[in-house]
């Protein structure tokens, strides 16, 4: 009887250690190890809300929320620099820990990595605004310079990129450093609707999936177009509607309404709008395509697959927030991500929706 009982706690002590042991592995794997897109970038325990302090975050998402609300805030034009830089001290770190450094999508390339179809639609821009070693580019709206960084390096010219964010601007100057490239890459806090340059003083300017922040696009611009040198480029990737979309079709019209919601836009721009606004400007038009329509693989996929994972996310988040690791808020914040996500992909497989609309504008030589 006693040998069987001494058993029996022998073998639930060993269960009890056994199961501790588990559990340990698991919260090692789901906090430390998991979800990290670039796994030397950010983890799951540093998770924050960029220049908010962590007791700021929830007030602050609710405030995000609020814009959205009737009558809309969005719609008042001087609000949205202010409301954009909050929306990224709420998502910048959730983009860096699941999705890398840069901050916008691509076509899949067939038979490559997330990684390397982002770096290809990057140095895309570099082939379309043709830049010399050492000429002067500008990076409107550069988050956290992912893309800069290979710009930079793939053309050897000097990039300055411009941010309403500066927790963006600290992580870009991090990860510029790291990369041994703070020399030809530089950061600047600022608002791309009043660029603190001089006129005529850059040789190139692109931007990705920056200005559709702006609430008024001939602004941005027109400042991309004083900055620029006469005869030089700008190339964009615009987030536009595509011709699919019908502003009579509910269900395009949630799914458009859903993206602005969880992406901070002022209001999504047509297609025909980006390029009629350029010329307004003053820019010649040189390219006005869309290149998420095939032969291109669909930009989506990598949303799409990335579920499971963002439910494994979710968990680790509420996990870190419940044990006061990650700030409050942050499980709102990704709750949003989450929508976001889906109406992303839904209008992308609708069709009615493109992040990458191309516009290669040239300022005419003659504007001196
Ligand atoms: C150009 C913009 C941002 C584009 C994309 C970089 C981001 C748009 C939606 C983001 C994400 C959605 C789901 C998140 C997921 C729930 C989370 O677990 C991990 C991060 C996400 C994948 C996140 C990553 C960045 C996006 C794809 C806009 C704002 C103009
Ligand atoms: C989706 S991110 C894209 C970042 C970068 N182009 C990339 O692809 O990684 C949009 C960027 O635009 C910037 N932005 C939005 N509105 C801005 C404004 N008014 N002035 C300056 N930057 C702005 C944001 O701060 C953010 O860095």
């Amino acid at each position: 009887m006693e040998s069987g009982g001494g058993m029996e706690v022998w073998m639930s002590w060993g269960m009890f250690w056994g199961v501790m042991g588990a559990m340990g592995a698991a919260a090692y794997y789901l906090l430390v190890l998991a979800g990290a897109a670039e796994r030397k970038g950010k983890r799951a325990v540093d998770l924050g809300g960029g220049s908010i302090t962590r007791e700021q975050v929830k007030s602050s998402y609710q405030k995000y929320a609020s814009f959205f609300e009737k009558p809309k805030q969005i719609e008042a034009k001087d609000n949205v620099p202010n409301f954009v830089d909050t929306f990224y001290n709420l998502v910048t770190d959730i983009y860096e820990w699941g999705w890398g450094q840069s901050f916008h999508f691509s076509p899949a390339v067939p038979g490559r990595s997330h990684k390397e179809s982002t770096r290809i639609h990057e140095e895309r821009v570099v082939d379309l605004l043709g830049v010399k070693p050492g000429q002067k580019v500008l990076d409107v709206g550069c988050g956290v310079g992912g893309p800069m960084r290979a710009i930079a390096s793939y053309s050897q010219s000097h990039v300055t990129g411009i941010t309403i964010n500066d927790y963006q601007v600290a992580r870009a100057r991090s990860h510029n450093k790291k990369a041994g490239l703070d020399e030809i890459c530089e950061v600047v806090c600022g608002n791309f609707l009043q660029m603190p340059f001089e006129d005529s003083s850059f040789d190139g300017a692109y931007s990705i999936e920056a200005t559709c922040h702006a609430p008024e696009l001939k602004d941005v611009y027109s400042e991309v177009f004083r900055v620029l040198k006469p005869g030089h480029l700008y190339v964009t990737y615009e987030w536009v509607t595509t011709p699919l979309f019908r502003a009579d079709n509910t269900l395009h019209v949630e799914c458009i309404h859903g993206i602005e919601h969880g992406d901070a836009l002022p209001g999504l721009r047509s297609y025909k709008q980006v390029g009629e606004i350029a010329k307004q400007v003053g820019f010649k038009v040189l390219e006005d395509k869309d290149l998420a329509l095939p032969p291109a693989q669909p930009w989506w996929t990598r949303l799409k697959m990335g579920r499971l994972a963002y439910y494994r996310n979710h968990l680790v988040i509420a996990l870190l927030s419940f044990l006061g690791i990650a700030p409050k808020g942050v499980v709102d914040v990704h709750e949003m991500l989450f929508k976001t996500a889906d109406h992303l992909t839904r209008g992308g497989e609708m069709g009615i929706f493109s992040p990458m609309h191309l516009l290669v504008l040239q300022k005419p030589e003659e504007c001196s």
